[in-house]
């Protein structure tokens, strides 16, 4: 009988301890990335579904969630399927005019459907995208040894907030267009930064497969729960912030200066990341605490 009531008790809590969150994130953009690594976790079936059902109750909430995802492990199955050789040069693909053809394809036909359909078991929510649609990413060549990779060079919302106010969530695969029609490969990272300056979201939120960063990669002890963007330029200088982190962190550090809220570094393969960092006092993972940002830990600006 006690335990009943202990557990009643605790799940009332929860749900209290919620409510100053919900208050405060009503109406508030969050953009979150999702890693082709998060959906191609030990059960993908699985941890899409709680992704999904994070989203759609952050949506019912009155948040407005925006998703950005990759699909860099699922275009290297392909590409490995059709006898392609993957190459990556500082953590970008070097794509070819077949490469981005097969980006494209497994980005919009593959990896945005099942994210879109996942989070429409729950209702007529989401709505995906590509960068192409309503001119939302232009884009132009980064390099010419990397082929059709594009940098950002322009992020038009009008098609994010036009579905936003219709109560959709947008769910955005990073392939870009340049003024002639030129499709480009975009890193999914630096998309979601873009998008999220682009909105003034509250938060930007990287969903990865470490439980956030570290000053040593080695040492799960090491984690840093809430640091500044000055100290992750120290932290970049010092070779500390390596390989796929590095466009994550680069993107933090450009969208809390640039009127982001706070940016968050989570591991996508925890049940429920999102829901443990917005909606508990604790919070989960690593806080790039932004200028404007408010933030979920204790005895902060609760
Ligand atoms: N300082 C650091 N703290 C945490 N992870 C780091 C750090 N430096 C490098 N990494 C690496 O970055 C990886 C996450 O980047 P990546 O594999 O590209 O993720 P995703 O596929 O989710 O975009 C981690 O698994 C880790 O090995
Ligand atoms: C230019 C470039 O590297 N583009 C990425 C786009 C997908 C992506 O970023 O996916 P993740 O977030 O899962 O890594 C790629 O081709 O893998």
């Amino acid at each position: 009988m006690s335990t009943d009531h202990d557990a009643a008790g605790l799940k009332a809590s929860i749900l209290v301890e919620a409510l100053p969150y919900i208050r405060r994130f009503a109406g508030k953009i969050v953009v979150v990335k999702y890693g082709g690594n998060a959906l191609a976790g030990t059960s993908e079936h699985d941890a899409l579904s709680l992704f999904a059902e994070d989203i759609v109750l952050m949506r019912l909430v009155g948040m407005r969630p925006v998703v950005v995802h990759g699909g860099g492990p699922q275009i290297s199955d392909l590409m490995k399927r059709l006898g392609k050789e993957t190459e990556f040069v500082d953590g970008l693909r070097v794509t070819d005019a077949e490469t981005v053809d097969i980006a494209r394809m497994v980005l919009k036909g593959q990896v945005n459907p099942q994210i879109v359909a996942a989070i429409n078991v729950h209702g007529h929510y989401a709505v995906g995208v590509s960068g192409v649609d309503g001119g939302l990413i232009r884009a132009t060549a980064r390099d010419e040894r990397l082929g059709f990779v594009g940098d950002v060079t322009e992020i038009n919302p009008e098609v994010i907030h036009g579905l936003l106010d219709d109560e959709f969530v947008p769910v955005i695969a990073t392939i870009g267009s340049d003024i002639n029609g030129q499709a480009y490969n975009i890193n999914a990272d630096t998309v979601a930064g873009a998008i999220a300056e682009s909105l003034g979201a509250e938060k930007l939120v990287y969903l990865t497969d470490i439980e956030g960063l570290r000053r040593d990669v080695a040492d799960a002890a090491s984690l840093i729960r809430q640091t500044t963007a000055d100290e992750l330029d120290q932290l970049v200088a010092d070779g500390i912030i390596a390989g796929g982190m590095i466009p994550k962190v680069a993107s933090c550090i450009h969208a809390v200066r640039n009127g982001v809220g706070n940016a968050h570094i989570l591991d996508g393969r925890i049940a429920h990341v999102l829901l443990l960092e917005i909606f508990t006092d604790s919070g989960i993972g690593t806080m790039i605490k932004g200028l404007h940002g408010t933030t979920g830990l204790q005895g902060d600006d609760a």
